[in-house]
């Protein structure tokens, strides 16, 4: 569905130097990227602010023309066929929207049958399925200037599918929402993914969305792709260690087993540090038989850890 061959795209950028002086300067936002997503795959694309993210989006949406490389969008050159491309994409950012301010809802998603010149059949019965999907119902009638947030994004939602495309490309779409919100839009593009098969390119920087959603992920940094792969496997790639929180039957003084680290000790709690590779069963079996526990967790860390602490120690890749 997605095929993009090493590419290029750099931004040359007037710097001040002085009070009159500029200097010409050349931003490299994604300096040669490659990547492959299939039909009816969930991905996740993610990277700390400024990496290369949007204008990576902005390039298969043929919005950006790349400086060098090649993109195959649903078989097209984004750039060279965006409006034949248009109707096979549906493009969300969530700092935007696509719909028409002053208009209520339901005219915003009539105007969009034009648009994609979809017969009104087809689109009533779209319609009725996405309104139902994203309970609009209560809503159709609002102008979107005076929507919610959330209520705004599940319009844009139903605004970028209403034509059925096969691919999904999300920049954003949860920021700003509330719990609530943020629920309802994961589990419709969950819904949306499983049932209809629509391929998803999610951009996003709320891990949650990940992790609830996304089997793979593609982490971009300085414009250079850091990882591409399982996130279950992300977690073993870089995992942190793992910590074993161990409640005694009475307080004492920090336990040893060899290789393990007491982080931390209050009263009968105790905080292991086990380190990656080592066996938490081996080190359960070793307490049990010389301290009266009276309970063991053991803490995997989560995701966002995981990737917080590949960007600190400068090691993304797989
Ligand atoms: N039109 C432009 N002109 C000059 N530089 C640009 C332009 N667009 C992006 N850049 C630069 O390219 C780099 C990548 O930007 P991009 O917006 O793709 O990052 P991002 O990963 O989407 O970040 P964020 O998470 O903050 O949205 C940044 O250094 C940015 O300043």
């Amino acid at each position: 569905m997605i095929e993009v061959t090493d590419i290029r795209k750099t931004f040359t950028v007037r710097e001040r130097t002085g009070r009159l002086r500029r200097r010409r300067i050349t931003v490299r936002a994604v300096d040669g990227i490659s990547f492959t997503v299939r039909s009816g795959e969930f991905v996740g694309y993610l990277g700390p602010n400024g990496a290369g993210k949007s204008t990576t989006i902005k390039m298969l949406t043929g919005i950006l023309t790349p400086t060098s490389g090649t993109v195959r969008v649903a078989g097209l050159d984004p750039s060279r066929r965006r409006t034949a491309l248009a109707r096979r994409i549906g493009v969300v950012f969530g700092q935007r929207t696509t719909l028409w301010w002053d208009l209520p809802l339901r005219d915003s998603l009539t105007l969009i049958r034009h648009l994609y010149r979809v017969e009104p059949s087809v689109h009533r019965r779209r319609l009725a399925e996405l309104v139902e999907l994203l309970d609009l119902g209560p809503f159709l009638a609002t102008p979107v200037r005076q929507l919610s947030l959330g209520q705004r994004m599940r319009g844009d939602l139903a605004a970028a599918l209403l034509h059925d495309p096969p691919l999904l490309v999300l920049d954003e779409p949860t920021i700003g929402l509330d719990v609530v919100s943020k629920a309802t839009v994961r589990g419709f593009l969950e819904r949306v993914n499983a049932e209809r098969g629509t391929t998803i390119l999610l951009t996003t920087h709320d891990l949650g969305d990940i992790e609830r959603l996304c089997r793979r992920v593609m982490i971009i940094d300085r414009g250079r792709l850091a990882y591409d792969g399982d996130l279950e496997k992300l977690r073993d790639v870089a995992a942190a260690d793992r910590m074993l929180v161990v409640d005694l039957e009475r307080p004492g003084p920090p336990v040893e087993v060899a290789g393990v680290t007491v982080e931390r000790v209050e009263g009968p709690r105790q905080w292991l540090r086990v380190p990656r590779g080592m066996n938490a069963a081996a080190v359960v079996a070793a307490l049990a038989g010389r301290h009266p526990v009276a309970d063991i967790a053991l803490r995997e860390p989560d995701i966002e850890e995981v990737i917080t602490r590949l960007y600190r120690e400068g090691r993304i890749t797989a």
